[in-house]
């Protein structure tokens, strides 16, 4: 297990997008990134994953830079992005094969393990669907089927709950969460306070700056954290929320870029989804 250290990260285009990025993302642990639209979760994500070169400083993992020189990521880092990142005449099924064989996995396999990692996000009925008739939310669960799937050391997801209902949330945070507890770097780029609560670590940014730079986060059997002086929080208490059993897919109507948001709302307990206290 390793962890993601990033020192001294800046990146500039025309003006600067980044500045002064200090932070260790801790391997086992899932972590958020949050911040206004804008404040440059993407663009870190980016340079954490190797995507982007930063204009000074750098991020590392295991000892070597993720900036390869190419924009090409390292074979350890899978992205979930924000805009998926699919391609639409390809079925689910295809769509995360492709990802398997591109780290070396035969097609039988392959088949077998996208099914497999559709299965995990309760998508496998659609696996011979075309993308491009899928809902919004169901195209997000067949990005985070494909970018799961690879058992990659650093997983960063770009707001992997946007297009989800609160059951669908509930499930996606579950298998973020397992791919935690099997030592990879979790980093979730999120504006939804539900996501940030069930992380393990909390960085801020606001114009391409960390702010408030670590929050703790409420552990289960531990009191909670006093409230801070000064002007609210960003990042406010979530409403009560559904219960985290997703609803089976059985539509097959195709649903163009629909959100999901058919769940009824029932209480959801957040600590489902925190690591365990050590000794658990
Ligand atoms: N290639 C680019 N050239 C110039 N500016 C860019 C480029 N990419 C991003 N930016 C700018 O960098 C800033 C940070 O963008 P970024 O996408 O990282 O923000 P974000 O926090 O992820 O926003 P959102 O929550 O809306 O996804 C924005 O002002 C954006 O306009």
């Amino acid at each position: 297990m390793s962890d993601v250290h990033v020192r001294g990260v800046r990146y500039e285009v025309d003006r600067p997008l980044l500045a002064d990025i200090d932070l260790v993302l801790r391997a086992g642990e899932m972590t958020a990134l949050s911040g206004p639209s804008g404040s440059g979760k993407t663009t870190l994500l980016s340079i954490v994953g190797g995507l982007l070169e930063p204009t000074a400083g750098e991020a590392t993992y295991d000892g070597a830079s993720t900036w390869r020189g190419t924009g090409d990521p390292r074979p350890e880092v899978a992205f979930v992005l924000q805009v998926y990142g699919l391609v639409p005449i390809l079925s689910a099924r295809e769509n995360v094969s492709v990802a398997l064989r591109a780290r070396g996995v035969d097609p039988v396999a392959a088949d077998e393990q996208a099914v497999a990692a559709l299965t995990r996000f309760h998508i496998a009925d659609l696996a011979d669907r075309q993308v491009e008739e899928l809902s919004g939310g169901q195209m997000q669960r067949v990005a985070l089927a494909r970018g799961l799937c690879v058992g990659a050391g650093v997983l960063l997801a770009d707001e992997p709950t946007s297009e989800l209902d609160e059951g669908n949330r509930a499930l996606v945070l579950a298998e973020l969460r397992r791919e935690a507890e099997r030592g990879a770097v979790v980093v979730v780029a999120t504006h939804d306070p539900a996501v940030v609560d069930a992380c393990d670590a909390h960085h801020a940014l606001d114009d391409g700056r960390l702010v408030d730079h670590t929050e703790p986060v409420h552990l289960p059997g531990h009191p909670e954290p006093a409230p801070e002086p000064g002007p609210p929080s960003r990042h406010p208490s979530p409403a009560p929320e559904p219960a985290p059993e997703p609803a089976p897919e059985h539509q097959h109507e195709p649903e163009q870029h629909r959100p999901e948001q058919h769940q009824p709302p029932a209480p959801v307990d957040h600590s489902a989804f925190r690591r365990p206290p050590a000794g658990r």
